[in-house]
């Protein structure tokens, strides 16, 4: 068995015990160990003299102790232990906080290497709560950088540091380095064992600096390559079904469209039309920023799968928008013989037993839904086109599962969260991406502002104000957390706080995740229909609500939001003719808050806005890596090492262009291997 494969717990100064422990960061074997990398580096910049302390800085002295120690206790469960030491320049105190025992633990007549963060109180220098050793100058002389690693309950940095250099004794010049040599001299990569030493234990900052990219290059390159291979796959082991429909009819249809196509969506129609004929299966994204019109783009794309004698189905995250959409389409198809039927969980069986009926037989050619249209049971007679409206609550898993109810029919997924072009290909590596980058015309932006809590009378007048003109508003109340429950609670009382006081002339309405789908969708109808004219809200109309009267959305405790979502959010106005707008209330407490809110106030873009999120948030929080069925980055961090990864696309290319070359064939090879994994997961057939 290879080293790397051998268990933690044979690791000298393991054991059983720790390895249990070890287990919960994911670290069961040798390999793991090494890849379980530091989250910091503690820099020793060698030993100083007193008078050269500077405040605030981590800084080694070495000292002898002078006369006895001092342990004073100014209150019940603190005891305050003081020791005086010197070395040739001057005094320092060290002071230890409830270790009393510190006080017979040295000697006077000896040399100890002491550390600590200097701080200077009454003129005086002081280490608290100091690391002290006894003296060896092959230990303690020159400067040194330390690992830093994340713990876990009953592992402590010295563990890890130990476990770290026990593993890479072991290993110690037999990793074999996965990239050949003329890619690691053409993208100066480290080799692969010096990088996991310094990684580890780096013996300059410019070593761990070579560490590092070397890993970050790798860990980014098998990644793309991963995704570039699926891609491969999908295009060509997946023979599809090529459409044929009547052009004429298509274009009839579009004709008969109650507003024309802008550009961006002419563009991306274009691009779907031609992977529905090509033979091969789409798998493609759509993605638009919020209100960009993404609905009548798969409009289009089902009636091109009706035209051609096929049935569609279009999947959604919530009820509200899968009744939404039904509506629209339906309004779209009339009096084109297309049958439209929407199915979700909270129908009655006999309904949802006479829709399935009619599926099977074909009676019915398009199909909206929620998840309740994957469940066993719903079957059709032919599907030739899946669409997913998922706003990211969709995983790979459940396109996948509604893909297998037909054979192999084609894919659209439709996602308003823009995503940073970087990302993309990082997060749909496995789809052909399309973008609608252009709103459709006469559209103003939303106005937002950033207020206090303080300034809430003054938001309930303009919403007032709004209404006496005719126009309608949202307001949605504090997300306290990730649990319908307790929002459902919040906007229940907000609600009725309203009601009885400010609001008590306006017609309210009440939306919540714990309503039952018959009264959401009837609070729904009537927003819809003008008969409500402020709807509190939880985040439940979040995603794809669209009610073009409505134009001031204000949102409570913003600076709980991401500001992707927050964006999601104000997206719900500015659908229609009039000026909206969109109010955040938020305590700015910290200057992150300030900062993001000030995001908010200066951009419209979507675009521009996820950017912005995801240096503020960072990659991980993200999307929820997790969830694409993607593993989160071990090293890399797509902000930061945004230039390593133009780099990687480089490598790529290279790569696959040249795969006659033995050693490339072989790093392919090695990359299927290593994810074989996830590209099960990710493949669609
Ligand atoms: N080309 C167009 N010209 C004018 N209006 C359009 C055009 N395309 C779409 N619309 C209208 O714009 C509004 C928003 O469209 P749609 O609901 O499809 O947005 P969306 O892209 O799904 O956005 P969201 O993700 O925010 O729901 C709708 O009222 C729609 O009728």
């Amino acid at each position: 068995m290879s080293i790397l494969k051998q268990d933690v717990q044979f690791i000298k100064g393991v054991g059983p015990k720790k390895a249990a422990r070890l287990n919960k960061l994911g670290i069961k074997t040798v390999e793991d160990a090494l890849q379980h990398f530091p989250r910091d580096y503690e820099i020793w910049r060698g030993i100083k003299k007193v008078a050269n302390a500077v405040d605030g800085e981590d800084a080694s002295f070495v000292v002898t102790f002078v006369g006895n120690a001092n342990t004073q206790k100014p209150r019940k469960g603190l005891t305050i232990t003081t020791w005086r030491a010197k070395d040739d320049t001057g005094y320092l105190w060290c002071v230890w906080f409830n270790q009393p025992y510190r006080s017979n633990m040295y000697s006077t007549d000896k040399l100890y290497f002491v550390r600590g963060r200097v701080e200077y109180r009454y003129g005086m220098v002081q280490l608290q709560n100091p690391i002290v050793e006894e003296y060896v100058p092959e230990k303690h002389d020159g400067s040194k950088i330390l690992p830093i690693y994340p713990l876990t309950e009953g592992i402590t940095q010295k563990d890890m540091r130990n476990l770290m250099a026990e593993a890479l004794k072991r290993v110690e010049g037999s990793l074999n380095d996965e990239f050949p040599a003329d890619l690691r001299k053409r993208f100066k990569l480290a080799e692969k064992n010096f990088a996991m030493r310094h990684i580890h234990f780096p013996q300059s900052l410019q070593a761990l600096e070579e560490a590092r990219r070397r890993l970050v290059f790798e860990e980014l390159f098998f990644m793309k390559m991963a995704l570039h291979l699926i891609r491969e796959k999908n295009h060509s082991n997946n023979r599809g079904l090529s459409f044929e429909w009547d052009h004429k009819a298509f274009e009839e249809f579009v004709q008969r469209l109650p507003f024309p196509l802008t550009n961006a969506q002419k563009r991306v129609v274009d691009e779907i039309l031609r992977d529905l004929k090509s033979g091969r299966v789409m798998n493609r994204l759509v993605q638009g920023d919020v209100g960009s019109g993404k609905t009548v783009v798969a409009a289009l794309a089902l009636y091109c799968a009706v035209l051609s004698g096929y049935q569609g189905a279009m999947m959604v995250p919530t009820e509200i928008l899968a009744r939404q959409h039904y509506a629209t389409l339906k309004e779209l198809f009339d009096g084109t013989g297309v049958k439209v039927e929407c199915l979700v969980g909270g129908m009655k069986n006999v309904e949802k037993e006479s829709i399935r009926f009619r599926l099977a037989t074909g009676d019915i050619d398009i199909l909206v839904g929620t998840h309740a249209v994957i469940e066993d049971g719903v079957n059709f007679k032919n599907l030739g086109l899946v669409i997913t409206d998922e706003q990211h609550r969709f995983g790979v898993r459940q396109r996948a599962a509604l893909q297998q109810k037909g054979q192999s029919p084609h894919m659209l997924v439709m996602s308003a969260t823009p995503i940073p072009r970087t990302l993309a290909l990082m997060f749909y590596g496995d789809l052909d991406v399309s973008v609608i980058d252009e709103l459709p015309p006469g559209r103003k932006p939303v106005k937002t502002y950033h207020v206090p809590p303080s300034m809430k009378d003054r938001v309930l007048e303009f919403i007032k104000r709004q209404v006496a003109e005719g126009r309608q508003a949202y307001m949605v109340c504090p997300l306290v957390e990730e649990s319908d429950a307790i929002d459902s609670q919040s906007a229940i009382e907000l609600f009725e706080t309203l009601r009885r006081g400010e609001l008590a002339d306006l017609r309210l309405g009440l939306l919540h995740g714990r309503m039952k789908p018959a009264e959401k969708e009837s609070v729904m109808e009537a927003f819809a229909a003008g008969q409500i004219d402020v709807l509190i809200s939880t985040t439940v109309i979040e995603v794809g609500v669209n009610v073009p009267n409505a134009t001031v959305m204000v949102i409570e405790n913003a600076e709980r939001f991401g500001l992707a979502q927050l964006h999601q959010l104000r997206g719900r106005v500015g659908r229609g003719e009039h000026q909206s707008y969109c109010i955040l209330i938020a305590d700015a407490k910290t200057k992150e808050i300030y900062e993001r809110m000030k995001v908010m106030t200066k951009s419209n873009d979507g675009f521009e806005i996820a950017e912005k999120d995801l240096q503020l948030r960072g990659p991980g929080d993200f999307l929820g890596v997790k969830q694409h069925g993607l593993p989160e980055f071990k090293i890399a961090n797509l902000v930061r090492d945004i230039g390593i990864l133009k780099q990687v696309d480089l490598a790529v290319r290279q790569v696959l262009q040249q795969r006659d070359n033995p050693a490339y064939k072989a790093l392919i090879e090695y990359t299927m291997d290593k994810f074989n994994e996830q590209l099960n997961e990710i493949t669609f057939n």
